[in-house]
């Protein structure tokens, strides 16, 4: 299946024929797809087909069983999980783990490496942050929690950001502040994103390209705002009513 389309940038990702799971169990199969700088891929499919383990794959915390993963030109798929976050690659997992005893201020000031994303910046992307700086984030409530996670994985100075369900549990109206935050952070960096989320609708309106995975295969790749506006389609391979 032709995955690639409209990438005729230089691919920050290329992901090969990938194969990977836990152990002995393959939950990956001939996993093919780009991205290319500054673009936001978004992953969809049902629970557990494997969106995660993609994403735990291209940060090296998985069992590789085949294939490649190309980062800026270099193969990554048998360095270290530390060594792929040096080269540029930033993991928000889902389990929004905060340095809980730490300030806002402590836990962005001590992973800041230099680049674009000081706390100042990020506490203009992310106005909650600035006012809660003094707290313990421990203290703050979910969405502040997760947009700290954001934060602080920016600070590292990362050119492809790995954001696995960031909005799922938050009320709608913090879903929306994250949302505008995940954009404005694109339109002021070249930063590339890839982003799993349940939430196919938002996912799919605010990302450049998709692809839809199902039992640990790419069965649909698309232009996003393409599969959005195809109901049928989408209900075929997510299986939602809009
Ligand atoms: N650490 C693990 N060890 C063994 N199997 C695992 C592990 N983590 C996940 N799995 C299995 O891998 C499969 C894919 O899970 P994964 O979490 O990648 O799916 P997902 O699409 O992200 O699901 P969800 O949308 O529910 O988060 C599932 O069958 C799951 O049980």
């Amino acid at each position: 299946m032709a995955t690639d389309l409209a990438t005729d940038l230089a691919p920050v990702l290329a992901v090969s024929n990938l194969s990977a799971g836990y152990g002995a169990a393959k939950i990956l199969h001939g996993i093919d797809f780009t991205v290319a700088r500054g673009e936001m891929l978004v992953v969809i499919g049902r629970n557990g087909v494997g969106k995660t383990t993609l994403i735990e794959t291209i940060c090296g915390l998985t069992t590789l069983q085949g294939g490649t993963i190309t980062f800026n030109g270099q193969r990554i798929e048998k360095l270290p999980p530390f060594r792929r976050n040096r080269l540029g690659i930033g993991w928000v997992p889902q389990e929004r783990e905060v340095f809980a005893s730490l300030t806002v201020a402590e836990n962005l000031g001590i992973v800041y490496r230099g680049g674009p994303w000081t706390t100042e910046a990020l506490y203009g992307l992310f106005p909650r942050l600035a006012e809660r700086r003094r707290s313990y984030a421990r203290l703050l409530s979910g969405g502040e929690q997760q947009m700290l996670v954001i934060a602080r994985a920016l600070a590292t100075d990362p050119t492809l950001l790995l954001l696995d369900e960031p909005v799922e549990g938050l009320a709608p109206l913090i879903v929306q502040e994250m949302i505008a935050a995940i954009n404005r952070m694109r339109r002021e960096s070249a930063l590339t994103i890839i982003m799993v989320e349940q939430k196919h609708d938002i996912a799919l309106a605010n990302s450049d390209r998709c692809i839809v995975i199902d039992h640990g295969a790419v069965v649909h790749a698309a232009v996003s705002a393409e599969l959005l506006a195809d109901a049928a389609l989408l209900e075929r391979l997510i299986g939602v009513a809009e």
